[in-house]
C-alpha cells in the first residue's frame, strides 16, 4: 500500500502590509498551489470583516483566526496538495493560532522596514486606520513600535526569511518558489 500523500503548506508570515496577501496569490499562479487568505477563511466562517471582527473586540478577532487555521489545515488535509496561505500580520500574538499554523506550515518571513510599512498604511488610509492602531495617542509611533516587536518575532521562527523591499510580488514569489521547490518539493 502507497503512503497517503500529504499537503506542503507554505506560509507567508510578516507584520502588517508586508505584502503577504499579494506575494502569496503572485506565488499561488507561479505555483499552481492553492491560495487561501486567512482573513479572508475568518471573514468566510464568522460571516463579518476582520476590520468589524477586531473593532468588536481582540478576542473575537483572534477566536475567528484561530479557527481560519484549523478550517485551512483541515482543507489542505482532505484534499492534499500545495498550499499558500497568507496570514494575517498580528496571528504572532494568537498563540494558539500561530503555534497551529507552525506545526504544519512552512513558514516564509517576508521583511520590510516600518517606514514602508508606514507609508503602505497611509496611502490606504481613506478607509481609516487598521482597527489595531485607532485610538492609539501617536499611531505612527504606536505602528513602529509593534512593526518592530512583530519583525523579530516572525524573523526567529521562520524558516525562510527574505527580503521583500523594492521588490514586486511577482519577484518575491519567484525568490520563494526557487526555494520551495528545491528544499520542499
Ligand atoms: N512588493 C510590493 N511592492 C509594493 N507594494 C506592495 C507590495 N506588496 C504589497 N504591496 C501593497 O501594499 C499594500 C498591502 O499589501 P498586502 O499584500 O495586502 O499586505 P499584507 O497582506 O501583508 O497586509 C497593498 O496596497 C499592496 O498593493
Ligand atoms: O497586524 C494586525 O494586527 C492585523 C493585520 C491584518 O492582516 P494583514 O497583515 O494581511 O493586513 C488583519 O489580520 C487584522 O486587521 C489584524
Ligand atoms: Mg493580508
Amino acid at each position: 500500500m502507497g503512503k497517503k500523500p500529504t499537503s506542503v503548506i507554505i506560509a507567508l508570515t510578516g507584520p502588517k502590509h508586508c505584502g503577504k496577501t499579494e506575494t502569496g496569490k503572485a506565488l499561488a499562479d507561479l505555483s499552481g498551489g492553492t491560495f487561501l487568505d486567512l482573513d479572508t477563511v475568518a471573514e468566510e466562517l464568522s460571516g463579518i470583516s476582520p476590520r468589524e471582527l477586531y473593532k468588536k473586540g481582540r478576542d473575537l478577532f483572534q477566536e475567528a483566526e484561530t479557527g481560519a487555521v484549523s478550517e485551512v489545515l483541515r482543507r489542505a488535509s482532505e484534499d492534499p496538495g500545495l498550499y499558500i496561505i497568507a496570514a494575517g500580520g498580528g496571528i504572532i500574538d494568537n498563540r494558539r493560532a500561530f503555534e497551529t499554523l507552525k506545526q504544519s506550515a512552512v513558514l516564509v518571513y517576508l521583511d520590510i522596514i516600518e517606514e514602508t510599512a508606514w507609508k503602505r498604511i497611509e496611502a490606504a488610509s481613506s478607509g481609516g486606520l487598521p482597527a489595531f492602531l485607532e485610538g492609539a495617542e501617536n499611531p505612527k509611533q504606536a505602528h513602529g513600535e509593534l512593526h518592530r516587536r512583530r519583525s523579530g518575532l516572525y524573523k526567529n521562527h521562520a524558516e525562510i526569511t527574505l527580503s521583500a523591499e523594492n521588490k514586486d510580488p511577482a519577484g518575491i514569489s519567484a525568490e520563494i518558489w526557487d526555494i520551495i521547490k528545491v528544499r520542499y518539493l
